[in-house]
């Protein structure tokens, strides 16, 4: 089922939560809304699922207007961050739920039911837990109760909304790794929003990134990541060093220093930032042209990554560089070391490329 999202706004009071928001879901996707508290994901959630009304614009789903049909109608199943289980019922009973109270006509028969809950279950591997109640099951069961029972009744379209916020980060890790298995078996155009950028770069066909109600940039985890359209996307999907500074001459003129912006087409003496993401920033042990001295402040091992930050004391800032434990041991870095940084890729920004 594709899903057809042309120009939803949404106002509550005189507070704009969505505007203007245009998306189209190919059918089969998963995709991913991302944006900081208060951005508007689930408002969109609600919107698509029938469970809020938008001012203007329209809902299609594979073609068909959806405005008018009730959330019953729309055959979408629901994953909630707080496992909204039926806390009287058996994981059995709350599977099985939306399909006992279908009704008689289409409300498969008892053994029909019992064979689809056993089956789901087991595709959650839960099918030893059936006689469990939810209090008896931890987070991540739960969860996975929840999904079991919002696919018993065959959605056509799945939206998640931050499913696995309430989980510490190995079950999350888990569960997303398991959400993407399961949606590459079922086929299902699902929609998960989320505050975590790794879990929507981890698990989503394509990611849109949300701010002030409104979208800022769809694409690939890839595109969003390698390529952010502006500054808030740069800030949101990762960690970040900016160079704050003026174009001239194409160059960016920072401090004392200059980098080198052959690419970016505007007036000379624009005020501008220079981003540049930490595994692009080079460390040399010598004084190159076009490098600026940096002092080694901390060194974080992280694993098979090594975080360097490095003071810029004409500045008075800090930069921060990730490297690989092999490139970390080859420069043989301690702290308080004097050495050398260049960006290997900067993103120029000027003023109107901040929507704030
Ligand atoms: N029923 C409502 N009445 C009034 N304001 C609302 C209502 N629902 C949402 N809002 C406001 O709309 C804005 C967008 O909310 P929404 O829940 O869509 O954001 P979100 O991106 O999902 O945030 P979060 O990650 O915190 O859930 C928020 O400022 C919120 O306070």
């Amino acid at each position: 089922m594709s899903i057809h999202i042309k120009n939803v706004s949404k106002k509550f009071g005189s507070f704009q939560a969505l505007e203007d928001v245009s998306l189209h879901i190919q059918s089969g996707e998963l995709v991913a809304l991302l944006g900081p508290s208060g951005s508007g994901k689930t408002s969109l959630l609600r919107v698509i699922a029938g469970l809020e009304t938008s001012d203007v614009g329209e809902i299609l789903f594979d073609g068909q207007s959806m405005i008018d049909r009730h959330p019953k109608e729309r055959n979408v199943g629901f994953v909630f961050q707080h496992y909204a289980l039926f806390r009287h019922m058996t994981v059995f009973d709350n599977v099985a739920y939306g399909l006992k109270v279908r009704p008689r006509k289409t409300r498969p028969s008892k053994l029909e039911i019992k064979n689809k809950v056993m089956e789901l279950l087991r595709l959650v591997k839960l099918e030893n837990f059936s006689d469990r109640y939810p209090t008896q099951l931890s987070g991540g069961q739960r969860q996975r109760v929840a999904l079991a029972r919002a696919l018993a009744v065959e959605p056509k379209v799945l939206l998640l909304d931050e499913p696995f916020g309430a989980l510490d980060a190995k079950v999350r890790k888990e569960l997303r790794r398991w959400l993407r298995k399961l949606h590459d078996d079922f086929h299902i155009t699902s929609i998960f929003v989320t505050h975590d950028q790794e879990e929507a770069l981890d698990v989503a066909d394509r990611i849109v990134v949300m701010n002030n109600g409104k979208i800022e940039q769809i694409g690939s985890p890839d595109d969003v990541y390698t390529n952010p359209k502006s500054p808030f996307v740069y800030d949101f999907l990762g960690n970040v060093n900016l160079f704050k500074g003026r174009l001239h001459n194409g160059k960016l003129l920072h401090g004392e220093f200059a980098i080198d912006v052959p690419d970016v087409q505007v007036h000379t003496e624009d005020h501008a930032v220079g981003y540049v993401r930490p595994h692009d920033i080079h460390i040399e042990k010598t004084n190159v042209s076009g490098t600026v001295p940096v002092k080694v402040s901390h060194i974080h091992l992280l694993g098979p990554i090594v975080q360097v930050e490095l003071h810029r004391e004409d500045m008075d800032e800090f930069l921060e560089a990730e490297l690989t434990k092999e490139q970390f041991t080859n420069l043989q870095l301690k702290v308080g070391d004097h050495v050398f940084v260049k960006p290997k890729q900067l993103k120029v920004f000027i003023p109107e490329d901040f929507s704030i």
